[in-house]
């Protein structure tokens, strides 16, 4: 299989801080790869630049075969859980995701019920997101990453504020979208979800990212 992602030469520095060393590396289609290290040591940071919502201070990140940032603003087909996401509180799950799915592209009725219906938000999708658990909006976040089945997911600590049943179904889910052939990228503190879900696990330290 070939790289999905193409990071050529990249950094990130803000100011005097530098929070990646120069870094060259692909990331293989298909394959679920996980990123680790502590906190503060990049791994959001590295997420937005692969999604094109940070700039690097050096290098080039192509995405299929188009460049961030040049040939396009955002990757084409991706699907992203980074930092909280802000749902509309006084809508409902359900209106929330026919929201979003109605400025990015097509979804029918049935198909936004089906994912809801997937991440086992099913029977509470006519509910107000204000009244969802942690643990809900966490699901519904997963829900619009995933809904319009992208070639590319990128997963920045998906299983925050989920039970031990949340965190299964999460589990099973990524491997189901792996099977259909997408590239994932995931980040967990969670070493049990990494050496279970991941192909390729990356560490991050110093700025400095490395192969494990
Ligand atoms: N927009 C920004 N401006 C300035 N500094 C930033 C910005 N975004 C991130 N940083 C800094 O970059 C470093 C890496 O942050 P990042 O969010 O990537 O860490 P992380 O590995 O995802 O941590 P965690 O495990 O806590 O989520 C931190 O020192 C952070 O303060």
């Amino acid at each position: 299989m070939s790289d999905y992602i193409q990071l050529t030469n990249i950094s990130k520095t803000f100011g005097k801080q530098t929070v990646l060393q120069p870094l060259t590396m692909g990331f293989e289609e298909g394959m679920i790869h996980g990123i680790i290290g502590r906190n503060g040591s990049g791994k959001t940071v590295l997420m937005k630049m692969i999604l094109g919502i940070l700039q690097p201070t050096t290098g080039t990140v192509i995405v299929g075969d188009k460049r961030i940032g040049k040939d396009v603003d955002f990757p084409e087909s991706a699907g992203a859980i980074i930092e909280t996401i802000e749902f509309i509180p006084y809508m409902s799950a359900y209106q929330n995701l026919a929201d979003i799915a109605a400025m990015r592209g097509n979804l029918s009725k049935t198909q936004i019920k089906e994912v809801l219906e997937m991440v086992g938000l099913g029977n509470v999708g006519g509910k107000h997101v204000s009244k969802f658990s942690m643990g809900m909006r966490q699901r519904l976040a997963i829900a619009q990453a995933v809904m319009e089945s992208p070639k590319l997911l990128i997963l920045d600590e998906p299983m925050n504020g989920m039970d031990e049943k949340g965190v299964e179904e999460m589990r099973q889910l990524i491997l189901a979208r792996k099977a259909a052939g997408t590239t994932i990228i995931l980040s967990s503190h969670n070493i049990e979800d990494i050496r279970i879900l991941c192909d390729q696990v990356y560490r991050i330290d110093a700025g400095v990212v490395m192969r494990k």
